[in-house]
């Protein structure tokens, strides 16, 4: 008896022993389980989010790389945000994870206050969100956008008319037709139309959308119970402001088309396809189909033009690259007429320049940002549920020999980069819709002005690359001279414009 009392206590003493042992585990543990990815030092409360100015952000965070890798964590204020510095890190989570990583931030001044939640781009991943992308799918499918090509090519065309006439104008060009092809695809808008009623109001729509979606852009994102300011106060304006505006842009060609319909005349177009097609078990078709149809329009014609003008700028400082191009075009297409969107599995040294145009400078350097949806471990670090993800493909980009040089033919060889349209438009469930009707315009339009054009640097200019530093960033206005590669090119165009009916 006394010995089982005796080792009573020696087993009681154990566990009394092992139990701090246990706790401090458990917490050491805990610990771990809660270390934050590695960041630059943060201060009390204010932490250190405030440190990276919203505007070019993708450079800083690129210098940060070197010091902390391919994590960077920001956090201050009860706000988190996570950077990722590489594609590796951009797959397991983005694409790995896309159950928890597939979800918008909420910017509560553009989402809530301007009313732009309803919006696919920035609508919540759940189930309104997968209907507006059942919608897209629908409209813009590979199958689905054979249909414009001929649009996409005239349109093309159209842009050749425009720079025979005033080539110095080339950035308003551009940014027109990128706005026509996406007006003409999604809503039947015929070019004149377009331009008055509506391209001008959607840019400079699209202006104080981009201004205001980048991350911490005003402190009410940051600090959501802002929002409750009354209507005086300037971001207050602002937002209401931004709310008309965003209202317009997406009711007004909506019902445009809505009434061409009803007149019997409406040409062929997204819209109106959507509208026709009874789509089974779809709730509220009409709201979805509206909102579906104005984010293709604000989120495709700046990317477009962005990337077009991005390759112009690269033309004009690298014209061996040009040329080389062009001889391509010649022998594969000839000189008698324009290429077609069908002439692109035959280009491989043009297919170089648009990749390289799109790794050289990314126009969307930040991608668009997620949010996580639940707490998560990866590597050993804790990222807590609703950490804004923002996927710096900029990193990815530069990631390669000379990453900064404009080099097309590192895509030629068996050590080539990453094709940029693996990460240029996005990933996983959130990746862009509008990539194939993307993809087609970004190639006609610029293998039209590679078959027709000489590029070059303006006398009168230094020319440098200097771009904006907003969510969509291209080039700030630069002069080059862009004129007809031969008489008969000029001849070829003015014949084409003359047939075209837009
Ligand atoms: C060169 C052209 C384009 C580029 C580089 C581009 C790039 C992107 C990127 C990076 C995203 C974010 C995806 C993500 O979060 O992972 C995106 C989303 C989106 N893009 Fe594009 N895009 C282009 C053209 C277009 C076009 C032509 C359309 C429509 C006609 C379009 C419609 C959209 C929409 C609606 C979203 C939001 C998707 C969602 O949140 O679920 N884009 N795009």
């Amino acid at each position: 008896m006394l010995l089982n009392e005796k080792a009573f206590s020696l087993e009681l003493g154990r566990y009394l022993l092992a139990i701090p042992i246990v706790i401090v585990l458990w917490l050491w543990r805990q610990r771990q389980r809660r270390a934050f990815p590695p960041g630059p030092p943060a201060r009390f409360i204010i932490g250190n989010i405030l440190q990276v100015s919203p505007l070019g952000a993708w450079f800083k965070f690129c210098q940060y790389k070197e010091q902390y890798g391919d994590l960077l964590f920001f956090h201050g204020l009860g706000n988190h945000v996570l950077v990722l510095n590489s594609m590796k890190a951009i797959n397991d989570l983005l694409d790995k994870r896309s159950g928890i990583y597939s979800n918008r931030p909420t910017f509560t001044v553009v989402s809530e206050l301007m009313g732009l939640s309803q919006s696919m781009p920035l609508l919540p991943y759940g189930e309104e969100w997968r209907a507006h992308r059942r919608l897209a799918h629908t409209a813009l499918s590979p199958a689905a956008v054979k249909r414009y090509h001929g649009v996409q090519e005239d349109l093309a065309a159209l842009l050749c008319q425009r720079l025979l006439q005033s080539p110095e104008d080339f950035f308003n060009h551009v940014r027109l037709i990128a706005g026509n092809v996406i007006l003409s695809v999604v809503y039947g808008l015929p070019v004149e139309t377009a331009e008055d009623e509506y391209i001008a109001h959607a840019e400079r729509t699209m202006q104080v959308i981009s201004e205001a979606t980048v991350p911490g852009a005003y402190l009410c994102d940051l600090m959501p119970f802002l929002k409750h300011l009354p209507s005086w106060v300037p971001f207050q304006r602002e937002a209401s402001t931004g709310r008309e505006m965003i209202e317009r842009l997406v009711s007004k060609p909506y019902e445009h088309v809505k009434r061409e319909m009803d007149a019997g005349r409406a040409p062929p177009s997204m819209t109106q396809d959507l509208l026709s097609v009874r789509i089974n078990d779809m709730q509220d078709i009409e709201q979805r189909i509206k909102w579906t149809a104005g984010a293709m329009y604000g989120a495709g014609g700046e990317t477009t033009y962005s990337t077009v003008l991005v390759f112009i700028m690269a033309m004009a400082l690298h014209p061996d690259k040009q040329r080389r191009a062009q001889q391509e075009l010649d022998s594969v297409v000839g000189t008698g007429r324009f290429p077609s969107i069908s002439d692109r599995a035959h280009l491989p040294y043009v297919n170089a320049v648009i990749k390289e145009t799109m790794r050289w400078h990314p126009v969307l350097p930040l991608s668009i940002a997620r949010m996580s949806a639940q707490d998560d471990l990866y590597n050993g670090y804790y990222i807590p549920k609703g950490t804004i993800v923002i996927p710096n493909v900029w990193a990815v980009a530069l990631d390669c020999p000379q990453g900064t040089e404009f080099i097309p033919e590192r895509f030629l060889g068996d050590d080539a980069p990453i094709d940029p349209a693996t990460w240029a438009f996005g990933f996983a469930k959130r990746i862009c819709p509008g990539k194939y009707l993307g993809e087609n315009s970004v190639f006609i339009l610029i293998t039209t002005l590679l078959a027709m054009f000489d590029i070059m640097p303006d006398p009168s200019e230094d020319l440098r690359p200097n771009f904006t530093l907003n969510l969509v960033s291209y080039p700030h206005p630069f002069k080059c001279r862009i004129q007809p590669r031969s008489e008969a090119h000029a001849q070829m165009m003015l014949l084409r414009a003359s047939n075209y009916s837009a």
